[in-house]
C-alpha cells in the first residue's frame, strides 16, 4: 500500500473554503505551467456549491491566486442520466452554482456535459462520454487512462463516491473509463460515472465532506478495515497520497485517522 491519504479538517464550512480555494490553484498553476491546460473532474451533491464559495471568493490579487478559468476543461465524475437541465444534472447544478456566475474576467472554461441525445441508453451514453475524453486526453497525451489534473469528489453516506457505489460490480471494472450504472441505489438509478482506475490515476483527488451527517462514514472509512472496501476507500488506497480529504470539524469527529496540520 502506498503513502497514506492527507485528511485536513477545518472548524468549519467557512474556514475549510480558503485552503481548498489554495489547493485548487496550486492544482491549476502546476498545469498550465506543464500543459496550459487544466483537466478537472467534478461531482455532485454539495461539492459544487462549497466550491463555488472557493473559487468565487475575491483573491488577494496575485498572479498565483487567480482563477484562470479560461484554460480550464470541465468534466463530470458522475453524472444522472436526465435531461441537462433537469433538477437531477449535476451539469445543471454546476451550471446554477458556478458557471454562470464566473465573472467575465476570468475567462469561460470548456465545459463538457454528458449528450441528450442518449438518454434512453444510459450505456450509449457512457460510451460517448468516454469518446469525449479519448478525443480530449488521448489525442493529447497518447495515454492508456485519462490523466485528470484534478478529481473533485464527494462522499455519500454510505462510502460511495462518483456514481460507485459499495459492493457493486462496477467496482470491478478495470477496461472503461466511464460506466453506466442502472441501479444506483442513490436516486436516480440511471447515471454515468468514472471508473474506479481512472479516478485512482488522477493527478490529485480531492474529496470533500462536511456535517456531523458524514462522522459515521468517515470513522469506518478511516478508522476501519471494512472501510478499505469502500469506493471511497478503494480511492484513499489506490490514489494514497496524491488524495486529500476537506473536512469540517464535525465530520471527523471522534476520528482516529491522524490529521494534517496545514497544507
Ligand atoms: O451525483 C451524485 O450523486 C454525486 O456525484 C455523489 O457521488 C455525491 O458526490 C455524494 O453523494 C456526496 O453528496 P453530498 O456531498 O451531497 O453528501
Amino acid at each position: 500500500m502506498g503513502k497514506p491519504p492527507n485528511l485536513y479538517s477545518f472548524a468549519s464550512t467557512d474556514d475549510l473554503v480558503p485552503p481548498l480555494r489554495s489547493y485548487v490553484l496550486n492544482c491549476q498553476n502546476a498545469a498550465l505551467e506543464r500543459h496550459g491546460k487544466f483537466s478537472v473532474a467534478v461531482s455532485g451533491g454539495s461539492l459544487p456549491k462549497t466550491l463555488a464559495r472557493a473559487l468565487l471568493a475575491q483573491g488577494d490579487g496575485s498572479a498565483e491566486d487567480r482563477v484562470q478559468f479560461g484554460k480550464w476543461e470541465v468534466f463530470f465524475a458522475d453524472e444522472r442520466c436526465v435531461p441537462l437541465d433537469h433538477a437531477d444534472s449535476n451539469y445543471k447544478l454546476l451550471k446554477d452554482e458556478l458557471l454562470d456566475k464566473i465573472p467575465g474576467d476570468l475567462g469561460r472554461p470548456a465545459v463538457f456535459p454528458v449528450d441528450e441525445a442518449y438518454l434512453d441508453d444510459v450505456q450509449e451514453m457512457a460510451d460517448q462520454y468516454e469518446k469525449a475524453l479519448v478525443s480530449s486526453f488521448a489525442a493529447r497525451d497518447s495515454v492508456k487512462l485519462p490523466l485528470f489534473d484534478l478529481l473533485l469528489l464527494g462522499c455519500g453516506p454510505d462510502g460511495h463516491t462518483c456514481s460507485l457505489f459499495p459492493n457493486h460490480p462496477l467496482l470491478r471494472e478495470s477496461d472503461a473509463w466511464v460506466l453506466s450504472i442502472s441501479d444506483s441505489p442513490k436516486p436516480p438509478a440511471r447515471r454515468i460515472t468514472l471508473s474506479l482506475p481512472v479516478v485512482c490515476h488522477g493527478l490529485k483527488i480531492a474529496f470533500v465532506a462536511t456535517g456531523a451527517g458524514k462522522r459515521d462514514i468517515m470513522r469506518k472509512i478511516f478508522d476501519t478495515d471494512e472501510g478499505h472496501t469502500l469506493p471511497c476507500g478503494l480511492v484513499n488506497d489506490g490514489g494514497a497520497d496524491k488524495v486529500s480529504w476537506f473536512t469540517d470539524n464535525d465530520a471527523v469527529h471522534g476520528v482516529g485517522f491522524p490529521r494534517r496540520g496545514s497544507l
